[in-house]
C-alpha cells in the first residue's frame, strides 16, 4: 500500500432538503431568494478520512447511518453540502446497480454505453464486450431489451461492466446482496482479486467478509465517524454494541 491518498474527504457534511408539501418545491424555485420552504435534514457531519492508494476500507453502521450517501458523494452522484473530497484515478461505482440502464436497449447496448460512461474508449469497449457478456453469464438475454430482465440479471450486467472498467478505485455498496449464490461468489472473488492491486471502499453488513477483506474499518453512526481503525477490534466493538442494544430492547419489551 502506498502512502499517497486515493480518496480524501475533508469535513464532508450532507443535508437533504425536505419539503412538507408538493408545491413547496416550486415555491422554493420562485421565491427562494426571500423565504425558505424546506427543512434541512443533516445525515452526514464533518467526515474527514483518507484511503491510501491500495487501501481496503470497509464501512459499517446500522440502517440509515449515512453509508450509501457517503459513497454517492465520493462517486459524484450527489454533492456534499459542506466540505471537500478528491478521488485519484478511475472509479468503478458498484452501487444502485443498473439504475442508469435504458430498459428499451439490450444488455449488450447498455453494457457498451455503461463502459463508455466509466471512461473506456470505443476500442477498449470492443475489446472487452465479450468478456463482459461472459462475466454477466445471462446467455441469450444479453441480446434482449433490459426491461425483460430480472433484478438479478440487471445486477449481473452492471457488475460485469464495473469489473471490466480498468478502474483504480472500486466503490461497492452492498452489491453482493443481489444475485444468486454463484454470482455472489464470482463477485467476491473479483473483489478479492482487485484488492491485490486496487483501492477499495466498500459498504457491507457482512462483517466476516469485511474482516477478511479490509485493512481498515470505518464505523459510521448517525452520520459521524464513531471509530476508524483495525478491522478485528472495530468489528468486535460493533458486534458488542449491537448485542447490548438487542439486550436492552428485549429488556424493555
Ligand atoms: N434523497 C433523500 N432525501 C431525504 N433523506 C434521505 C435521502 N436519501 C437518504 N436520506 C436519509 O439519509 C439517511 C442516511 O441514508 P443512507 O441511505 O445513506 O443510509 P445507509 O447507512 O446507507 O442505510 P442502509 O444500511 O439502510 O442502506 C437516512 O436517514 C435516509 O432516510
Amino acid at each position: 500500500m502506498s502512502s499517497e491518498p486515493a480518496i480524501r474527504c475533508k469535513g464532508i457534511g450532507k443535508a437533504f432538503q425536505l419539503y412538507a408539501h408538493q408545491n413547496d418545491q416550486l415555491k422554493q424555485i420562485l421565491f427562494g431568494l426571500w423565504k425558505t420552504f424546506y427543512k434541512e435534514k443533516w445525515v452526514l457531519h464533518d467526515m474527514t478520512f483518507t484511503v491510501e492508494k491500495g487501501g481496503r476500507v470497509g464501512i459499517l453502521g446500522r440502517n440509515g447511518a449515512g453509508k450509501t450517501t457517503l459513497l454517492q458523494i465520493i462517486c459524484g452522484i450527489t454533492m456534499p453540502t459542506k466540505g471537500e473530497f478528491e478521488v485519484k484515478g478511475r472509479i468503478a461505482p458498484i452501487l444502485a446497480l443498473g439504475s442508469g440502464f435504458d430498459g428499451l436497449l439490450t444488455g449488450r447496448e447498455n453494457a457498451r454505453i455503461g463502459a463508455a460512461i466509466l471512461g473506456l474508449s470505443r476500442r477498449e469497449v470492443d475489446e472487452c464486450i465479450e468478456d463482459i457478456a461472459a462475466f454477466a453469464d445471462i446467455g441469450p438475454f444479453f441480446e434482449q431489451p433490459m426491461r425483460t430482465y430480472s433484478m438479478g440479471m440487471i445486477a449481473r450486467v452492471a457488475f460485469a461492466i464495473c469489473a471490466h472498467a480498468k478502474a483504480d478505485v472500486l466503490i461497492v455498496d452492498e452489491a453482493l446482496s443481489v444475485g444468486d449464490e454463484i454470482f455472489q461468489r464470482k463477485c467476491e472473488k473479483y473483489i478479492a482479486d482487485f484488492s491485490r492491486t486496487g483501492t477499495i471502499l466498500m459498504v457491507s453488513h457482512d462483517l466476516d467478509f469485511l474482516e477478511n477483506l479490509c485493512d481498515r474499518i470505518l464505523w459510521l453512526e448517525q452520520g459521524v465517524v464513531k471509530e476508524i481503525g483495525e478491522p478485528k477490534r472495530i468489528i468486535a466493538d460493533y458486534r458488542a454494541a449491537m448485542l447490548a442494544e438487542e439486550a436492552q430492547a428485549a429488556g424493555a419489551a
